[in-house]
């Protein structure tokens, strides 16, 4: 399933943040957002999830308009993990990951064992299964995040917009994560910091600054010591990697 923007544009007062921005992540793709802080990226991931509306320019999931698609069915295909996602405290680490079945959920249809596995699915693939009686306020800050991750896998969605989602997280389960996230068979877009894990996970990428698309393609293509120049302001030597063949960034002092 497709997620698309065209000409979008929105502002905070006269502040242009997110810039006449045009994208495409096409069926099953991981796509990494990339770029300095304050660039838009959070700002556009909102946009695309539909938590906000562009000032002008659309945003469509397989071709339609999200403004056109009810807000239950949105919830069902896209799955949204924050940057600071907050979870009501005193929950079960279980309980967190059922909230992402919520908008497969009628009032009155019941919790089946269909929900409970794929519950028990998500909480496996973080890593978090035997950890589901415990208390949200008792877990770490990259434990936590783990368990948003699950939740928005218990979601089943076909899109997944991810924002840092490796923030707290250590180097096992970084790479753990990222490539979680590669192999998921939905369209998927995250932002991310470290340009050695974009170059190793993500099908392509796209390269924000001041709001707007600055590059865009594949990794090969993108990560050059002139862009990460021009638009990080580091200076780095870019090799391929002859342990896993992709782009290698190092970072030159
Ligand atoms: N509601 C808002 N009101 C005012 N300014 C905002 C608002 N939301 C975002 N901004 C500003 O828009 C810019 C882009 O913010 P955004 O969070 O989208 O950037 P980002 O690329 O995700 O940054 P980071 O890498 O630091 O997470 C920032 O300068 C931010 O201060």
């Amino acid at each position: 399933m497709s997620i698309s923007a065209e000409n979008v544009t929105w502002k905070v007062g006269k502040k242009i943040i997110v810039n006449d921005v045009s994208l495409r992540v096409n069926p099953g793709e991981t796509v990494g957002l990339l770029g300095p802080n304050g660039s838009g990226k959070s700002s556009l991931l909102r946009l695309l999830a539909g938590l906000r509306r562009p000032h002008s320019g659309s945003v469509a999931l397989d071709g339609k308009d999200i403004s056109q698609i009810a807000k239950k069915q949105l919830a069902r295909r896209i799955a949204f993990v924050e940057q600071h996602g907050m979870t009501e405290a005193n929950m079960r680490v279980r309980d967190v990951v059922k909230l992402g079945r919520i908008p497969h959920h009628s009032p009155f249809s019941n919790w089946n064992t269909h929900d409970d596995e794929t519950v028990n699915g998500a909480l496996e693939r973080v890593g978090m299964l035997d950890r589901s009686d415990q208390g949200w306020q008792s877990l770490s800050g990259g434990e936590r995040q783990r368990v948003h991750i699950a939740r928005a896998l218990a979601q089943s969605p076909t899109e997944i917009l991810l924002d840092e989602p490796t923030n707290h997280l250590d180097i096992h389960h970084q790479l753990q994560l990222m490539k979680l996230i590669s192999e998921l068979p939905v369209t998927s877009l995250v932002a991310i910091h470290d340009l050695n894990h974009a170059s190793m996970f993500c099908d392509a990428l796209i390269v924000m600054q001041q709001g707007e698309v600055v590059a865009r393609g594949t990794p090969e293509k993108i990560l050059t010591e002139s862009l990460l120049w021009d638009v990080f302001r580091v200076e780095t030597r870019i090799d391929i990697s002859p342990y896993h063949g992709k782009k290698h960034i190092h970072y030159v002092l």
